[in-house]
């Protein structure tokens, strides 16, 4: 499938939606999950929006070889990385062997990984840089549990984790690094995730709108202007169409939706037509 040059909605930002499938589907689950949502859509629909699947580990390999293969108009990546290049540390994978098989994207610091694995804000840091250093475009996640909404100090608490993310990068870092963006961002409470409980437009609005502009604050207007930045909790085909409809909100990242083919593309259908 012949890729085209993207158009320039939002600014320049081309809509994203990823598909984080957590700990879901095997290897050979995954092959038959890609070729449905590929052929679900349209090859005019996968250019508008970028599309990435994000499979466990112990797919990467099947899903790479199927999409470079068959020269399929998705993205994949992962969903975690060391924060180490190599060493003794069991069950960790590298950036290193992520890049070896050709991942444009990894998430770093989701809630689930801050929350089950203590990683801590310098762990996420280092993950970031770890990204950053093999090419690979980190979505960075960030996002406030129900305590901290209920006491309305959300956006601090959201631009603090990613002034603490992003410690020591430079403005190049954030948009340079691999295909397209350096740093994609994720806005992801807590409360939302996995619980059917979507936050409102206006709720996904207001903290991506703040954390682009503590981009500008930090990295300068023009930075700010390029990082995409993404709403994701309880995301699904009914909801997302508001959820877009911000004006900083450049896409989803989408957890139990992206396991249904028929689901996740009609989300991503509505990113790229907008209805
Ligand atoms: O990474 C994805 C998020 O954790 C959202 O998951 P969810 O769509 O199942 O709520």
């Amino acid at each position: 499938m012949a890729r085209r040059q993207p158009p320039a909605p939002r600014e320049g930002r081309r809509p994203l939606i990823a598909g984080n499938w957590k700990m879901h589907l095997t290897h050979l689950e995954a092959i038959g999950l890609v070729q449905k949502l590929v052929f679900s859509l349209t090859e005019k629909q996968l250019d508008v929006a970028e599309v990435v699947v994000l499979p466990p580990f112990t797919a990467l390999r099947s899903v790479q070889t199927l999409v470079t293969g068959d020269q399929l108009a998705v993205g994949y990546g992962a969903q975690d990385l060391s924060a180490q290049d190599s060493g003794a540390y069991t069950g960790e994978v590298s950036g290193g062997m992520l890049a070896a098989l050709a991942c444009r994207y990894v998430v770093v610091g989701h809630s689930e990984r801050r929350a089950l694995h203590a990683e801590d804000d310098a762990v996420v840091a280092g993950k970031v840089q770890a990204a950053l250093r093999h090419g690979i475009t980190p979505i960075l996640c960030v996002g406030e549990g129900l305590d901290v909404r209920r006491a309305g100090t959300h956006v601090p608490h959201c631009t603090a984790q990613l002034d603490a993310a992003l410690e020591g990068l430079s403005a190049e870092q954030l948009t340079a690094a691999g295909e397209g963006t350096g740093v994609v961002v994720a806005y992801e409470p807590v409360w939302a995730i996995g619980t059917g409980e979507v936050a409102t437009p206006d709720d996904a609005q207001e903290v991506c709108g703040a954390l682009r502009s503590r981009l500008a604050e930090r990295f300068g207007a023009e930075t700010a202007g390029i990082v995409r930045i993404l709403y994701g909790g309880s995301v699904k085909a009914a909801n997302t169409a508001g959820i877009l409809a911000g004006p900083d909100v450049d896409g989803a990242l989408v957890g139990g939706a992206s396991l249904d083919a028929d689901e996740f593309a009609q989300i991503c259908r509505i990113a790229a037509e907008g209805s």
